[in-house]
């Protein structure tokens, strides 16, 4: 292998000179900060080249494309290039469905291999939530000269629908192969010695030029807390797990063992501390009670998350929501007699394009304006904008005081708790821990047994999609 590769270099080498490539690393790897000098590159070939050129950003949910409007915008105005540059390079992002024209009550989207996209550069974040279907309608709607840039975490949860697009195309990303042109394409560029790398190399093996693995998280240091146990899990490694979780190396986390009783050993006898999960959202409250603005009020919101690993059970999302509603209750915060009221979180569970909605957008409610009783939800859109909806016009939606970690996929939070549940079970997966724990800027806490911790860290996703084997099926990974 060769020493001391720059892979975000590679990747930019490998982006610029292909039309299909795929960006993978674990939080803080540095996507952002690669995409983006790619992106300028690329805009400073056109213009070398006197052409103009459409870029789009895109990610699967609104959640998703707001933190990538973000990401991007702020990445932008930290680049050492021309004014003209920057403005070639658009900072919002929107969703999947968004992006391809979703129309209210057809299935069909507006843009399609009849009538494609209008762009040059489409890059998507976040692609492992992105399922078979959506990323088949996505590829038929490209023009042929579109040049497509996947971006996401390959060690996260897939899809919750069929397929996990993104496992499965970086199958063997970690013993890549290249081809011999490639790798003295690469050797040219970068001034690195690739020659390792043609080793193994047999045609079957094409994808490896297009796969690059971002491996240094500048976000953690490896050796904090949050970055060993995200590590350890990632490895499967039990014993490491175990071992950073009862002896921390910093206080970026917490283990709350629940014992199991002698007599079942499968039910906790402790019950899970709702007041301590309730007062992690005091913040918040406290910001609900003072009026602050919405922008605000999310952003408070989101400094903090309950996960939960299932639905249902004692330790589901839905009864740990229930829980806080009641400690809320309690507190002071809510008043169980009305059905909305300020404070009130919800998550919407169907996309409703007539509202502008999509599954997984999350409400606060508040008054209309601060001297009114009327009250609306609003929600932050993926441009970043606000938008506020009377309650009556909401059909499907839950609370979110809790989530599960499906849903929490595309966001981060200062400080997670990640609640796991009595009994294992085929959903409670290390790539589901994962990526609950990768969730977590400042501060990881986990609840839950040290033997469902054991089977859910031993336990792998079983990906179903032909995909993986028609790509990989020849290849030794
Ligand atoms: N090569 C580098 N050298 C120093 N710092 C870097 C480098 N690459 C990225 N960083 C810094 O690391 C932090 C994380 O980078 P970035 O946001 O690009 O990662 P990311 O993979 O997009 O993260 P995520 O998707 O998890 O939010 C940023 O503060 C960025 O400035």
């Amino acid at each position: 292998m060769a020493d001391g590769v720059d892979w975000q270099k590679v990747a930019v080498a490998s982006a610029a000179a292909q039309d299909f490539s795929i960006i993978s690393g674990g939080p803080g790897t540095g996507k952002t900060t690669t995409v983006i000098k790619l992106l300028a590159l690329l805009v400073q070939q056109a213009n070398f080249d006197n052409q103009s050129m459409t870029i789009k950003l895109t990610a699967p949910t609104g959640k998703a494309a707001a933190r990538l409007t973000e990401s991007i915008s702020n990445a932008k105005h930290s680049l050492p290039v021309d004014q003209s540059i920057k403005d070639a390079i658009p900072e919002r992002a929107s969703t999947l469905h968004r992006l391809l024209g979703a129309n209210f009550g057809r299935s069909e989207f507006k843009f399609n291999a009849q009538n494609p996209l209008h762009l040059d550069v489409l890059l998507v974040d976040e692609v492992s939530m992105v399922d078979l279907p959506m990323m088949a309608k996505l590829i038929d709607a490209l023009p042929a000269h579109a040049r497509l840039i996947l971006l996401g975490d390959k060690d996260q949860l897939a899809s919750v629908e069929a397929g996990g697009v993104l496992g499965d195309l970086t199958a063997g990303i970690e013993n890549l192969s290249f081809s011999p042109s490639w790798t003295n394409y690469l050797t040219d560029m970068l001034d690195n010695d690739f020659s390792s790398y043609t080793q193994s190399f047999t045609k079957d093996k094409w994808i490896g030029q297009h796969l690059t693995l971002l491996r240094k998280s500048y976000r953690f240091d490896g050796r904090s807390g949050i970055g060993l146990l995200a590590s350890a899990v990632n490895k499967g490694s039990e014993k490491q797990a175990l071992k950073t979780l009862y002896n921390p190396p910093d206080n970026s986390i917490a283990w709350h063992s629940v014992e199991l009783s002698q007599e079942s050993k499968q039910m906790p006898n402790e019950k899970i501390d709702i007041e301590l999960l309730g007062k992690g959202y005091a913040d918040y409250w406290q910001g609900v009670r003072s009026n602050l603005s919405i922008d605000l009020l999310f952003s408070l919101f989101s400094s903090y998350q309950v996960l939960c690993a299932v639905r249902q059970g004692e330790l589901g999302v839905e009864s740990i929501n229930e829980g806080l509603r009641q400690y809320f209750y309690q507190r002071g915060y809510l008043n169980l007699d009305q059905v909305w009221e300020p404070g009130k979180a919800i998550m919407i569970r169907r996309n409703d394009t007539s509202l502008g909605l999509f599954n997984g957008d999350i409400g606060i409610c508040m008054p209309e304006s601060p001297d009114s009783n009327r009250m609306r939800v609003w929600f932050q859109l993926s441009d970043g904008s606000i938008k506020g909806i009377l309650p009556s016009r909401l059909s499907e939606y839950e609370l979110v005081y809790a989530m599960t970690v499906h849903k929490s996929q595309g966001s981060e939070f200062d400080r997670v708790v990640l609640v796991l549940p009595e009994k294992t079970g085929p959903v409670l997966t290390k790539e589901l821990l994962y990526t609950g724990i990768t969730r977590a800027k400042q501060h990881f806490s986990l609840w839950g047994s040290e033997m469902v911790l054991r089977h859910a860290i031993s336990n792998k996703v079983i990906r179903l999609s032909g995909l993986q084997s028609k790509i990989w099926s020849n290849s030794e990974q």
